[in-house]
């Protein structure tokens, strides 16, 4: 531990609490460590599809940005070093609509690749789409597992902790990242994170493409072709607990996906698992600063990424360096002595002690 570095603790083992770790640790200014009740594989992160594509996250315009600077970051720093070390590869993607699309996403003109489908280009029984031709897929445990060794690597510890009170960790730090997910409703009480129930089908390999059926956002139809297989969703059930495979929800996605293309009809498809996971959704990404014990430490939120948690991972990652520089200057100095770490414990914080006001 370098006593020259402000230290930090990150909550949270998913990929954008690995990612603002990396991110962070780059600088070369802070010690960081890692804690989180579960680690890679048992997160919501390694349950995901994955590839790049904004969905079910707003703000709208933020999530351009920061999609499009988690674009470019894959292209610099993850796309170059291999898809046998980071299980990333570039991957081009159609999303398809069976009804006409007069208006463009909104993060669309953040996206340089990004545009409509080309006649030529159209799936028999669609009429319209879009494309992005350098987006990427990624076997996310491959990723995650590269993501906890590029973390290491840079001189990060992970402990497997639950944080049970969020001042706890200010004990040892004046300065703490909540990149808690889903788990951002109990850690801090906010009841406007909530979960979206994702399940997906893994399979063998199958066509060079992702494809996406995204006529009904919440009966999803996708083919995501990955590294060492592919992937098949998708459901998108909100308030949903259970992290259970469903026997219907796993015939249903075949039969959706068998609409996309005669190739992906069950026939054609060797099955090699299910996976369920929890999205965590909220109204509005929350990315921002909250002082804590009149100004002397600093809580950086980074929660609530939804169906898009890493499309913009390095773009939040980046911001989140951003708050806590910006945050770390108005820290007010404080001294240990006169913050008995007890007095931290001895009061639970009420849900309704938090204020979520969103910038
Ligand atoms: C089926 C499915 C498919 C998806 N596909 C894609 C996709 O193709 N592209 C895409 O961009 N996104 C996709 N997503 C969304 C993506 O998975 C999420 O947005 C992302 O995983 C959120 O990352 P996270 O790090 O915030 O959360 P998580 O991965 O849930 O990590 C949260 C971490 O915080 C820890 N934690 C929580 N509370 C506490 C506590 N009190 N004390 C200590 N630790 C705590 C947890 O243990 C965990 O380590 C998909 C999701 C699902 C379910
Ligand atoms: N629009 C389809 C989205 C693909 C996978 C994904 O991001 C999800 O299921 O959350």
């Amino acid at each position: 531990m370098n006593i020259h570095k402000k230290d930090i603790i990150i909550i949270g083992c998913g990929c954008i609490g690995l990612s603002a770790g990396v991110i962070l640790l780059k600088t070369g200014d802070y010690n960081v460590k890692i804690w989180a009740k579960d680690l890679p594989p048992n997160t919501t992160s390694n349950k995901a599809a994955a590839l790049w594509y904004p969905f079910l996250s707003e703000p709208l315009d933020k999530v351009g940005r920061w999609s499009q600077e988690t674009m470019d970051y894959f292209k610099k720093e993850i796309i170059p070093l291999g898809v046998e070390k980071t299980g990333t590869l570039t991957k081009k993607v159609y999303e398809l609509y069976r009804t006409p699309r007069a208006q463009l996403p909104e993060w669309s003109p953040f996206v340089p690749s990004f545009r409509r489908m080309k006649k030529e280009e159209m799936l028999d029984g669609y009429i319209d789409g879009f494309t992005v031709e350098d987006g990427f897929v990624m076997d996310t445990d491959q990723y995650m597992d590269w993501l906890v060794e590029s973390f290491k690597a840079l001189g990060g510890s992970i402990d497997q902790r639950e944080v049970v009170d969020i001042r706890e960790p200010f004990i040892y730090a004046d300065i703490v990242i909540n990149c808690s997910g889903l788990g951002a409703r109990e850690l801090i009480g906010d009841r406007l994170v909530y979960p979206s129930r994702g399940q997906i089908i893994v399979v063998d390999n199958t066509r060079d493409i992702s494809l996406m059926d995204e006529e009904d956002e919440y009966q999803l139809g996708y083919v995501i072709p990955r590294v060492h297989n592919s992937v098949l969703g998708g459901t998108n059930q909100q308030h949903n607990y259970n992290l259970e495979p469903s026997k219907k929800d796993t015939e249903e996605i075949l039969d959706r996906v068998a609409k996309i293309s005669p190739q992906f009809e069950r026939k054609n498809l060797k099955i090699l698992g299910e996976k369920v996971g929890l999205r965590p959704s909220r109204y509005s990404i929350r990315l921002e600063n909250e002082f804590m014990q009149d100004g002397r430490k600093l809580l950086v939120h980074n929660y609530g990424h939804g169906g898009s948690g890493f499309t913009v991972s390095w773009g939040c990652a980046l911001d989140t360096l951003k708050l806590v520089r910006k945050g770390a200057d108005k820290l007010k100095t404080s001294n240990k002595s006169d913050v008995p770490w007890y007095s931290l414990l001895n009061k639970r914080r009420s849900s309704s002690s938090c204020s979520f006001v969103n910038d």
